[in-house]
């Protein structure tokens, strides 16, 4: 008959005799030696001695080391948080399955017992034992616990979180395991199911890109409440009923969970739950991008027109990460046109180099690529304001050339300033020529231009040679306004068209009239 193990009488006295017994054993076994090879083993074994004393002598230098690595992560964390806030690696893991038990049946009542007249009280009893009644599976076997479902990780896109900072001081996320089953020991009807574990929620900001570490994009969280199961919690394990081998097929036609060995003790333990390691990216989600050099005027602009209040300061790279600010949507039209607020993202200055990773413009341009339209600012008191106009859409198109398809306006600020303002509709003119009315991409839009007539450039007459396309090739901008953002100058109109190149992308979203 085989060996039915069970865990309430476990064989670890027997596994420590038969231990023991194999020791005893292999000391019996190991060969006697002769004199000199004992005394070589003896000095193999000082030497040894001497060796590991001469290590534990010369500890190897122990804090400096964890100081360097430590400490300047977590500086690093508050004073370069730019470096940080849109990209993270964490590691999460989903819950064990809770295990499940081995069971007893229940003593059947014995038929020698004396047979006793029976009561009012006896009713449902069969001599004198009350008859159990077993939750029943649908093909009618008797249903027994099972351990809990391990808690399943969770992703999900919140709108109260606004970078992954939190992830570089936290790597690493564990779900709770489920419960195992409360009670071994005899079957009976009230038992449970080992308790389900708690599914671990982990917010992060709305535009996070879940991706497997090495591996494929799990999901794009670009609406608030977006989620995704990222890791999933180990199968409870099962119950067996141990029953003895005679008693089998009477117990085989309650339940088919019948224990017949040891190796079957696997079954009642619970499944290890998923662990992944996430890669985490966040692109801003936002309709309008704002991109400029640095000093421009960008995070002035974006405070002027939205509640937004972002570091404004007279030195370039005054922003390191992008902010975020509101729309309000045009009273003036009705409220199917565009009531919705837009979203405004005023994004760090770009340099000369930003799309080979200069001045971490990689990092910064990948935030445009959800963004509708572009709002390009200009210094127009600057030295070449052209020039600096030029350098920022080379880099764009460098970077990804799609967002030079998109449409765009350009502010030339600072128009407060007399060099800005002599030389504004020379400017204007000038930037509004850079591109073509009608290109050829399906994508691109017709200009709109404010007294600019585009005739210099046609797309096939500029085309470079070698396939690339240069700036010219690309759309002209939906409009140039002159603007001063800090004194409050031109802002209507700037904001006029920034709606209207907004209201060209939604319209297509709109219900027909
Ligand atoms: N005279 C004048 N100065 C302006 C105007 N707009 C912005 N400035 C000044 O220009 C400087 C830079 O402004 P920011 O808004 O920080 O420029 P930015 O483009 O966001 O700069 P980065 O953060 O480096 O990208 C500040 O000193 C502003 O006061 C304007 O319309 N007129």
């Amino acid at each position: 008959m085989p060996l039915l193990l069970h865990p309430r009488f476990p064989s670890s006295h027997a596994a420590a005799c038969a231990h023991r017994d194999a020791a005893v054993h292999h000391r019996d076994a190991r060969p006697a030696l002769h004199l000199p090879e004992l005394h070589a083993t003896r000095q193999r074994r000082n030497n040894v001695a001497c060796r590991a004393t001469r290590a534990r002598e010369a500890p190897p230098p122990p804090l400096p080391k964890q100081k360097q690595t430590v400490a300047p992560a977590a500086a690093a964390l508050s004073k370069e948080a730019h470096k940080y806030f849109d990209h993270a690696v964490v590691t999460v893991r989903a819950g064990d399955g809770g295990h499940g038990a081995v069971l007893a049946m229940p003593a059947s009542p014995s038929t020698d017992a004396p047979k006793s007249p029976r009561r009012r009280s006896d009713k449902g009893k069969r001599n004198g034992v009350k008859k159990v009644s077993y939750k029943r599976n649908y093909d009618g076997s008797v249903a027994l616990p099972m351990g809990g479902h391990g808690g399943d990780v969770v992703v999900y896109a919140d709108e109260a979180s606004e970078t992954l900072l939190q992830f570089h001081e936290k790597a690493r996320y564990c779900a709770k395991r489920g419960g195992n089953v409360g009670a071994a020991g005899t079957l009976s009807s009230r038992m449970h199911n080992g308790f389900a574990g708690e599914t671990l929620r982990i917010p992060v900001p709305v535009g996070t890109v879940v991706k497997r570490k090495k591996g494929a994009v799990l999901a794009d969280l670009a609406h608030p409440g977006d989620e995704v199961i990222v890791a999933r919690g180990g199968q409870g394990g099962i119950s067996l009923i141990d029953v003895p081998e005679y008693k089998r097929r009477k117990a085989m036609a309650l339940s088919p969970n019948i224990m017949r060995d040891a190796s079957d003790k696997v079954l009642i333990h619970g499944q290890p739950g998923e662990e992944v390691s996430l890669e985490l990216t966040l692109r801003v989600v936002a309709d309008v991008g704002l991109v400029g050099l640095p000093n421009a005027g960008k995070s002035t602009l974006l405070s002027a027109i939205t509640l937004a209040r972002p570091d404004i300061a007279d030195y370039p790279f005054t922003t390191l990460m992008p902010n975020l600010g509101r729309l309000g949507g045009d009273p003036s039209l009705g409220a199917l046109q565009f009531s919705s607020e837009a979203t405004l993202a005023d994004l760090p200055g770009l340099i000369e180099g930003a799309h080979l990773g200069k001045g971490l413009g990689r990092n910064f341009l990948r935030h445009l690529r959800r963004t509708r339209v572009i709002v390009h600012v200009v210094d127009a008191a600057a030295d070449d304001p052209v020039d600096d106009y030029k350098i920022v859409r080379k880099e764009l198109r460098m970077y990804n050339p799609q967002y030079l398809e998109r449409p765009y306006v350009v502010v030339l600020n600072k128009i407060d300033l007399p060099k800005a303002q002599d030389r504004l509709s020379s400017l204007a003119f000038e930037i509004s020529s850079i591109g073509c009315e009608e290109c050829d991409d399906n994508n691109t839009i017709k200009g709109n231009l404010n007294g600019s007539t585009g005739e210099n450039n046609t797309s096939s007459e500029t085309k470079a040679e070698g396939g690339e396309k240069e700036l010219r090739d690309y759309p002209i901008p939906q409009a140039v306004v002159g603007a001063s953002v800090l004194k409050h100058i031109g802002i209507d109109e700037m904001l006029k068209e920034i709606r209207a190149a907004l209201g060209k992308c939604f319209d297509h979203r709109l219900p027909e009239p």
